[in-house]
């Protein structure tokens, strides 16, 4: 080898070295550029008051106050840094990214209402929710959603909520039959509250959204109920925090979704950080499946009404409906929704109108336990009548001449009946209040803007702290964390209640939750169970049919804790399902 060929073999490794500690210098550079001196020494939010961490722990510089917000009580470390920072909030997240948290009604509406296009939900939470719950009206934005949402609001409006209240009743009856069941033939009175809501809850979904039998409650290991059911016990922070790790990898959510993935889903099992993954991806599969019958079967039936001279009758749960209006274009919009796009609306409406509905009901049992004397105001309110009868015979049978030909059209009760029930009302409200079944939502800056007198950087993630606004002292009053249902009779004396601000358990705008009415009419209806049918009265005859005008769940059964000294707390995930324990002791009233 000559002179030349060695010296320019040397040199030729010393570039390539030189190169090699270059780009590792600029890599090393830009992560501490990313987690250290962007966030605490050059962004423009960096001296917005907030919770920070010391900048030597690795742990706090590598994922900020994520951990702490993930182990704890879902919504309560961000209502402690409300009471210790105000109403203008900036903590760091994972990977020295901020998140701001604002809570006046100015910077709220900015966000969620006057200017929502340009605050639209982060991609790996519409990743997220279109994984687990179909890429329907969750995950789209802009002049997509106004289309898609002009085309179902019709099935979501009070004409066809009336017409789908009915449908309630028989899950609801099959309930207070299992629950008295099972006190009769004994194992004891303590019952997975949540387990029972969640069976319900899915049986009057699948039934007033597609008109689908599910009956869960007789059969919990069905297939979509299982899938459900496995789904859920999934929903920890830890594996909310794992998921979104994984959807946020370019082309994970693609593939998250793929049959390929499906078919070697086995291979996951072996990582443990993956297992999670694998059940999620097993349970997804077999929803579609169940949901591509149901769309099929609407699909059928909308075909052979149209085809018919009114043999058959037109179906009306939200997804006939939705079919019939795609088969009319009757909103003359020109937007037609198309097959898969449908299917995804089928996914949607379990998803979201599942799990929150029945998180809702379980927290107001929960509530309803450890508040005795409410618990009981809320059966007082609910038996008047009742009670009045029971001791006024000859009113009794006035009232059921006048009632009976009414009862016998109507025999479940309607919405306006639901509604006119005033301390149901406040009870439903006041605990979607304290105990919201979305604690929170996240929306992304798609623009660079001044909110409440910040200059807030475009990209900037926010926390739409829903438990924290609904329970700030400053919008309440000083008793804004206590189930109170008495309030919302007062509302008037709250500081600064606001009726569109001060509440955000189904948030505001044109995201707003677009089963709000019917998740509320529903909740009255599982707590309230009334039953009008019989010719003969007595006051909590529970062992013989329920006579006359109301018998209700709350009238049914008195809830308590399952033993002295129970807690419990919700989960830091997307719902607040129960962490620990979800028992209640249910006693029949005798
Ligand atoms: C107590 C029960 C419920 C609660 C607390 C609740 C809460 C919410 C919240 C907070 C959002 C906004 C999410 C965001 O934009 O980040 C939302 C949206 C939505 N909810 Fe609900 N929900 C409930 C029941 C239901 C039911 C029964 C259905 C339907 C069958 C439903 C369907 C939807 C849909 C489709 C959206 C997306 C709306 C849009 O972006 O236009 N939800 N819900």
């Amino acid at each position: 080898m000559t002179q030349l060929s060695v010296q320019s073999i040397l040199q030729t490794d010393l570039n390539a070295r030189t190169v090699g500690i270059a780009v590792s210098a600029l890599v090393l550079l830009a992560i501490v550029y990313q987690l250290w001196l962007y966030p605490y020494f050059f962004s423009p939010i960096r001296k917005v008051p907030g919770p920070k961490g010391s900048l030597l722990d690795w742990r706090y510089v590598l994922f900020g106050e994520f951990p702490k917000i993930m182990r704890g009580e879902a919504g309560i470390v961000q209502r402690e840094w409300a009471k210790e920072y105000g109403t203008i909030i900036r903590a760091v997240g994972p990977f020295g990214i901020s998140r701001m948290m604002f809570l006046s009604p100015t910077a709220v509406h900015k966000v969620l209402v006057s200017d929502w296009v340009e605050y639209p939900r982060p991609s790996f939470m519409r990743n997220i929710l279109g994984i687990v719950a179909g890429y329907g009206l969750l995950t789209v934005t802009g002049d997509e959603h106004r289309q898609m949402r002009r085309f179902m609001n019709p099935a979501f409006s009070i004409p066809s909520l009336s017409a789908q209240t009915h449908m309630y009743y028989k899950p609801i009856y099959d309930l207070v039959d299992i629950i008295k069941g099972k006190i009769k033939d004994t194992s004891g009175n303590v019952f997975h509250v949540y387990d029972l809501m969640s069976m319900v809850t899915l049986d009057i979904i699948c039934l007033t959204a597609f008109g689908y039998e599910c009956d869960s409650l007789h059969n919990p290991k069905n297939e979509l109920a299982d899938a459900y059911h496995k789904l859920l016990d999934l929903q920890s922070g830890q594996n909310l925090a794992r998921l979104i790790a994984v959807v946020s990898l370019p082309g994970m959510p693609k593939l998250i979704k793929s049959e390929w993935l499906y078919n070697h889903r086995h291979w996951l099992r072996n990582w443990s950080h993956l297992k999670a993954l694998s059940i999620m991806i097993e349970c997804m599969h077999r929803i579609e499946r169940v949901s591509s019958k149901i769309l099929s079967d609407a699909n059928a039936h909308a075909t052979a009404v149209a085809s018919s001279d009114s043999t058959l009758k037109g179906k009306k749960d939200v997804m006939s409906l939705l079919v019939q209006a795609r088969m009319n274009e009757s909103d003359g919009s020109g937007y037609k929704m198309s097959d898969s796009m449908m299917m995804q609306q089928v996914l949607t409406f379990l998803g979201a109108g599942h799990e929150t509905t029945a998180s809702g009901l379980t927290w107001t049992l929960w509530l309803l336990a450890t508040h005795p004397e409410i618990q009981s105001k809320l059966r007082g309110a609910l038996l008047p009548t009742l009670w009045l009868l029971a001791t006024h015979p000859e009113i009794q049978s006035k009232l059921r001449g006048a009632l009976l030909p009414v009862i016998a059209e109507h025999p479940n009760p309607d919405v306006r009946t639901l509604k006119s029930i005033e301390y149901l009302d406040y009870v439903v409200m006041e605990s979607l209040r304290v105990m919201p079944p979305v604690p929170m939502t996240i929306r992304q800056a798609g623009k660079s803007d001044f909110i409440d007198g910040v200059w807030i950087p475009k990209g900037t993630l926010f926390y739409i702290a829903i438990r924290v606004i609904n329970t700030y002292k400053g919008f309440w009053g000083e008793d804004a964390e206590e189930f109170r249902p008495e309030r919302w009779g007062k509302l008037n004396e709250a500081p600064a209640y606001h009726p569109l601000h001060s509440l955000q358990t189904f948030i505001n705008g044109p995201h707003h939750c677009i089963g709000k009415t019917m998740a509320i009419v529903e909740m009255k209806a599982v707590l309230a169970y009334v039953h009008a049918t019989a010719s003969h009265f007595s006051l909590l005859d529970h062992e013989t049919h329920f006579d006359s005008v109301f018998s209700i769940i709350i009238a049914n059964f008195e809830f308590a804790p399952a033993y002295v000294g129970q807690t419990t707390r919700p989960t830091a995930a997307v719902t607040m399902s129960m962490l620990f324990y979800n028992l209640v002791s249910v006693k029949p009233l005798d």
